[in-house]
């Protein structure tokens, strides 16, 4: 997938927190969104997302030399946040389950593997809602990571995870995201050190 920004801009209330900012991410590749605390990292994630909306320029996805509707872009992009929650009355087995029926997995890849390449076989059938703050950040990056979409956002991955979760992230990545665009948000070298292209918010003040 393509995603082109021109001349994109967001304020809230009087405050711009971006302007002028024109940049394309190209099929395949990773990138990196970085800056400061409240440089407008995750607002400028959740606009490609589609989840908030800027109030200046355009932003055009593309597939395969066709143009997709923001409206349907949804179902081609996947979306994982610390502050996104994940639905905490299922067990992890009932989670991936929906998840497969809802926005479908890649197909290479069932719940029983998910939950096995989680490291979480023994919680699988636990309340989601009883998990620890780590493991809950392992269930939101495996749901974006093996939904079956063109496009990764992933706002700072590695939050609440310990070594382990941080190689389980770095072998996700690895694995499953070489053939999709993946855009991380982050301060964290470590989280974005995969990603080939950087884009600095200071830059766009
Ligand atoms: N809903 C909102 N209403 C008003 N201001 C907001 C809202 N959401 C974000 N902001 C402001 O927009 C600015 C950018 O916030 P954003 O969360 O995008 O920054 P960030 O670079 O991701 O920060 P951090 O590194 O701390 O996660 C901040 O000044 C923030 O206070």
């Amino acid at each position: 997938m393509k995603i082109s920004l021109n001349n994109l801009g967001k304020r809230y209330n009087r405050d711009w927190i971006f302007r002028n900012l024109s940049f394309q991410f190209d099929n395949n590749k990773h990138y990196a969104i970085t800056g400061p605390n409240g440089s407008g990292k995750s607002t400028l994630l959740q606009i490609i997302g589609g989840s908030t909306i800027h109030n200046e320029g355009e932003i055009f996805y593309q597939q395969s030399d066709k143009n997709i509707k923001p409206e349907k872009i949804f179902k081609k992009i996947s979306f994982a946040a610390p502050y996104l929650e994940v639905v905490e009355e299922m067990t992890l087995t009932e989670f991936f389950t929906f998840h497969q029926k809802m926005k479908g997995c890649i197909s290479s890849i069932d719940t029983k593997e998910i939950i096995f390449a989680l490291g979480l076989e023994k919680s699988s059938h636990k309340q989601i809602r009883y998990y620890s703050s780590g493991m809950k950040q392992r269930v939101k990056l495996a749901q974006a990571i093996f939904s079956d979409v063109a496009a990764v956002l992933l706002d700072e991955p590695l939050t609440n995870l310990d070594n382990e979760g941080i190689l389980l992230y770095h072998s996700l990545i690895k694995n499953y995201c070489n053939n999709r665009l993946v855009i991380v948000s982050s301060n964290d070298k470590n989280e974005y050190s995969f990603c080939e292209e950087t884009i600095d918010m200071l830059s766009y003040k």
